[in-house]
């Protein structure tokens, strides 16, 4: 049986809404700081950690330096945390490939995927089905800000039928 192909649409507030916020510069400054010489965009993103004192749990900033990946791109896999959200913030001007999906009885349902702009970053909500970070261009170096506990935080779904992301809309 063949997979089944996602097309690639442009990663804007508005489409992303219902699974998380992006993080972008857009319009003016929230505020500007430091005697004016910088703008600050204010509070853009829900972090959420949901229950911490079950296991002490806290936000925590780590690295990761993921291999870039090519187009077309084959999901295996999804993901999701269902104790606190997660933000992929890209430390250079790349773009990355975004794919998230509805939840459908416990497992995703059709997904979607998104490409950044360079300058974009992520914030998926608590629970959000997900693909894993996916550069697509090097360096993959991103700043994730996550929940940090030892209660287990990841469900995996992995598919029968993978799907190919593939194209962006002619
Ligand atoms: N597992 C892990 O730390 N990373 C994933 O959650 C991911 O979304 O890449
Ligand atoms: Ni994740």
């Amino acid at each position: 049986m063949s997979s089944m192909e996602i097309l690639i649409q442009p990663l804007t507030k508005l489409a992303f809404a219902p699974f998380g916020e992006v993080l972008e510069t857009s319009g003016t400054p929230t505020m500007m700081i430091n005697q004016g010489l910088c703008g600050r965009y204010h509070d853009l993103a829900a972090v959420d950690i949901g229950e911490a004192d079950a296991d002490q749990g806290k936000v925590g900033i780590s690295l990761f330096d993921a291999q870039p990946r090519r187009l077309p791109y084959q999901l295996d896999m999804m993901e999701r945390h269902p104790l606190g959200s997660q933000a992929f913030l890209p430390m250079s001007m790349t773009s990355f490939l975004v794919i998230v999906a509805p939840d459908a009885n416990g497992e995703p349902g059709m997904p979607l995927a998104f490409l950044s702009k360079p300058g974009q970053g992520i914030n998926f909500h608590r629970n959000i089905w997900h693909g894993v970070l996916t550069p697509l261009q090097a360096p993959g170096l991103f700043a994730v800000v996550d929940r940090i506990g030892t209660s287990k935080n990841l469900q995996e779904h992995w598919f029968e039928r993978p799907y190919i992301v593939g194209r962006t809309p002619e």
